[in-house]
């Protein structure tokens, strides 16, 4: 996990642990596109690498990040008209939404520590990861409206799943108002306040702890399945879970987890 990036640093702070630190503090971490790029790089490296069973995610510095990079992304687009603009667009988009979208796609748990500010693609961000965790000096906001835009990486479509209160999300998105770590604990965006950066990266780093030392057929099972499952009914969710279970079961680590549990052991599992 030696691997070298411009924007990143990607440490294993455990065995079987990645973090994955966005590493651009002197603009808060402000994302341009190198930057997705890169971030989807790391996430479709680590969701394949058996040395990987859970991840971390934080910023360098005191924010998360403050999103997109307002200096360094342009707006404007090529084409010779309308439709040709509008299709490189439609291009750019898709390949931005793909990359953000990779630690949603990435088959091991993220843990997302967010810190000092969030703002516009710092949500969408969070939203495509698993856990959220954050510092109780957060602050955030779903700043698009701020400068302009709707253009969405995420936010608008996952963050109704996962507060599941469509007045909320409006709240929030129409004005791009301010929110505290109180208030995303409460409706549920984050699942946990800590006292500050350090505190929240110690308790990302129990939670990874914990998710590594167990199955990690039965963990990236249960990312999978939860994902898929989330945009569908419960009928199409209980078929997929039996057919995914059909492969699955038949895994010895059902075997050493139970002997583990009844021998008062920690389990030990292949790699995967
Ligand atoms: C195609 C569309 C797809 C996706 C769209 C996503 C939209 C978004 O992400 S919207 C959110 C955009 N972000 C912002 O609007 C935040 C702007 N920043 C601020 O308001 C402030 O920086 C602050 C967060 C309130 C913090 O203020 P302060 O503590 O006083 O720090 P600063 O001195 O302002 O900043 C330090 C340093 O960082 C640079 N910087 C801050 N934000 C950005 C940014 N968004 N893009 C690029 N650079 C940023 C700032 O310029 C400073 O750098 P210097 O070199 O020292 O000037």
């Amino acid at each position: 996990m030696s691997q070298t990036y411009n924007h990143f640093n990607v440490t294993s702070p455990a065995p079987y642990i990645a973090h994955v630190e966005i590493n651009r503090p002197e603009k808060l971490n402000a994302f341009y596109q190198d930057m997705w790029m890169e971030y989807a790089q790391i996430f479709n490296t680590l969701s394949h690498s058996p040395d990987v069973r859970s991840i971390i995610l934080s910023g360098a510095g005191p924010t998360f990040t403050v999103g997109l990079d307002i200096h360094k992304t342009s707006l404007a687009f090529p084409g010779s008209d309308s439709a040709r603009k509008a299709w490189e667009i439609r291009r750019r988009m898709a390949e931005f939404q793909e990359c953000i979208s990779a630690s949603e796609k990435c088959e091991k748990p993220v843990i997302c520590v967010l810190h000092g500010f969030s703002m516009g693609l710092a949500i969408d961000i969070a939203c495509a990861t698993d856990i959220r965790i954050s510092s109780a000096d957060a602050k955030f906001a779903v700043k698009e409206v701020d400068i302009g835009l709707a253009a969405d990486i995420g936010t608008l479509s996952r963050l109704p799943k996962i507060v599941g209160s469509l007045s909320w999300v409006k709240d929030v998105t129409l004005s791009a108002r301010i929110f505290s770590a109180e208030e995303a604990h409460r409706v549920g965006f984050v699942s946990a306040v800590e006292r500050d950066k350090d505190a929240a990266v110690k308790k990302a780093l129990e939670m990874a702890s914990l998710i590594s030392a167990k199955s990690p057929v039965a963990v990236q099972g249960t990312k999978a399945i939860v994902n898929w499952s989330v945009d569908r009914t419960v009928a199409d969710g209980l078929a997929y879970t039996r057919v995914w279970n059909a492969a699955a079961l038949q895994t010895g680590d059902v075997g050493e987890a139970v002997g583990a549990t009844l021998g008062k052991r920690e389990a030990r599992f292949e790699k995967l």
